[in-house]
C-alpha cells in the first residue's frame, strides 16, 4: 500500500473516546447481561467476577496451560500483550480477547454441562422471534411482483440496514439513541452499488462469499439476498462465513444460521419460499457455511492465513458485512476519511465489497465534501452513531 498514508492503530486508552467506552462500559454491561440470563453456578460467577476485575482494572492474562487454542492465541500476539492493561493494547485485540475469556468463564469450552452453550442465545432468539422480524418477512410478499433487479436492490438495502441489528451496540446509550434517531432511513455516505451489481451479472457463474456479521435481524436479510442471487444466476455457489464461537454478543454462528433458515421456512407467505430455497441450497452444496478460526481472530484481514486467502481469491466477489468486519478489512486505524478504499483493501486477494452501518471511528473512501458536510452537521457523531451506512467496492 505504498501510496496510503500511515494512520494510528486504535487503542482504548483515551478516556472519552468510543473505544475507551466500549472497554470501560460495554464490556462490564455484557458481563452483567450474561450473568443475569443464565442460572450459572458459583464457579462461573467467580470466573465472571475475576474477568470483570481483570478487564476493567487489571491486565491481560495468559490462557490456561491446557487451553485448546493457546498456540493459536500465542501466534495472534498473546505473548506480546500478556501483562499489559486491556486499555493499552490494540482495541481490536482487546475486544476479541474479552469475548474469548468470557466464553471460558461460563464454561463454553471445557468438557461439561455448559460446553457449547451460547451465553448470548436468549437475546438472539428474542430478536428472531420479535414482531419486527414478522413485519420484515411479511414485506417480502409485496416484493414478489417487482422485477428481479428491483427486488435485488431492495434485498441489498435490507441486508445493509440489517446491520443496525447489533445487540452489543444497543447495550450502549449512544447506540439506543441512534436507533431511535434513524427514522426515516438515513443516507449512504458512499454508494458503489452499481459496481457491485456489475460484478454480479445475472448470467455469471462463480462463487459469492459473504462474511456475515450479526445473527437474527441482520442474518435473515443476508440470507434472503443470498437466496435471491443464487436463484437468479448471479452466483452459482455461495459461501457464508460465520463465527466458530459466540462473539461480540450477536455475531452469527452456525447454530444461528440454522435458526434463521428454520424461522424462514416456518414463516407465512413468500418468506417460506426463500427458506425452502436456502434449505435445498444447503443440502445440495450450492450454499455452504464456513466457521474458520480466523473469523474470531483479533487481527486485521491483511494478516489472514493462506487457506482463507486462497478461498477469497477464487471468489467472484467477497462481501464483508458490518462494522467489525469493516475494521478488520481496512485495518483498525484512524485513517483520514478520504483515504481511498481501494488502497486500504489492496491486500485483499479478489474483488471485495463492504456493507456497513457506521458504528466506530474507522472510515475510508469518503469524498472531501461528504466528510465536511457530516462534520459540519453532526460533529464526530456520524462515525459511531449507527445512523449512516456505506456500500464500498474494490473490483
Ligand atoms: O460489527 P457490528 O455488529 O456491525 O458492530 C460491532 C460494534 O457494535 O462493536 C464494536 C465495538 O465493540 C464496533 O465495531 C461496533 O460498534
Amino acid at each position: 500500500m505504498p501510496s496510503t498514508p500511515s494512520a494510528p492503530v486504535l487503542l482504548g486508552n483515551e478516556p472519552g473516546s468510543f473505544p475507551h467506552s466500549v472497554l470501560a462500559e460495554r464490556h462490564p454491561a455484557v458481563i452483567r447481561q450474561v450473568r443475569e440470563a443464565f442460572p450459572y453456578g458459583p464457579e462461573q460467577h467467580r470466573a465472571l467476577d475475576a474477568l470483570l476485575d481483570s478487564c476493567t482494572k487489571g491486565v491481560i492474562e495468559e490462557l490456561p496451560a491446557d487451553a485448546h487454542d493457546r498456540d493459536r492465541w500465542q501466534a495472534w500476539g498473546l505473548g506480546q500483550y500478556a501483562g499489559r492493561s486491556w486499555f493499552d493494547v490494540p482495541w481490536l485485540w482487546s475486544e476479541s480477547y474479552f469475548y474469548r475469556r468470557l466464553l471460558e468463564a461460563v464454561g463454553y469450552f471445557a468438557p461439561g454441562p455448559w460446553q457449547g452453550i451460547d451465553p448470548f442465545r436468549p437475546f438472539k432468539l428474542a430478536e428472531l422471534d420479535s414482531p419486527e422480524t414478522d413485519e420484515e418477512l411479511a414485506a417480502l410478499d409485496a416484493l414478489e411482483s417487482e422485477p428481479p433487479p428491483r427486488r435485488a436492490a431492495a434485498l441489498l438495502h435490507g441486508s445493509l440496514w440489517g446491520n443496525r441489528a447489533d445487540l452489543g451496540f444497543r447495550l450502549s446509550a449512544a447506540g439506543a439513541q441512534a436507533a431511535r434517531a434513524t427514522q426515516p432511513a438515513p443516507g449512504l455516505v458512499a454508494d458503489d452499488s452499481e459496481t457491485l451489481w456489475s460484478l454480479l451479472p445475472p448470467s455469471r457463474a462463480g462463487t459469492l462469499c459473504l462474511v456475515a456479521d450479526n445473527a437474527g435481524r441482520e442474518l435473515v436479510p443476508d440470507l434472503l439476498l443470498v437466496a435471491h442471487l443464487l436463484a437468479h444466476g448471479s452466483a452459482e455457489r455461495a459461501v457464508l462465513h460465520v463465527k466458530p464461537y459466540p462473539y461480540y454478543v450477536s455475531d452469527a454462528t452456525t447454530a444461528d444460521v440454522v435458526d434463521a433458515v428454520r424461522r424462514l421456512t416456518a414463516a407465512p407467505g413468500a418468506a417460506a419460499g426463500y427458506g425452502r430455497r436456502l434449505w435445498s441450497a444447503l443440502t445440495d452444496g450450492r450454499l455452504t457455511v464456513r466457521a474458520h478460526p480466523f473469523s474470531c481472530s483479533p487481527l486485521p484481514y491483511a494478516a489472514m492465513p493462506g487457506d482463507l486467502r486462497e478461498e477469497f481469491g477464487a471468489a467472484t466477489l467477497t462481501v464483508f458485512k458490518g462494522d467489525l468486519n469493516y475494521r478488520r478489512l481496512v485495518g483498525d486505524h484512524l485513517w483520514p476519511p478520504t483515504t481511498p478504499f481501494a488502497d486500504v483493501t489492496d491486500h485483499f486477494p479478489g474483488p471485495v465489497a463492504a456493507l456497513r452501518t457506521l458504528k466506530s471511528d474507522v472510515i475510508t473512501g469518503l469524498d472531501a465534501s461528504t466528510e465536511a458536510a457530516l462534520d459540519a452537521t453532526e460533529g464526530g457523531h456520524w462515525r459511531v452513531g449507527g445512523v449512516h451506512a456505506l456500500i464500498q467496492v474494490r473490483p
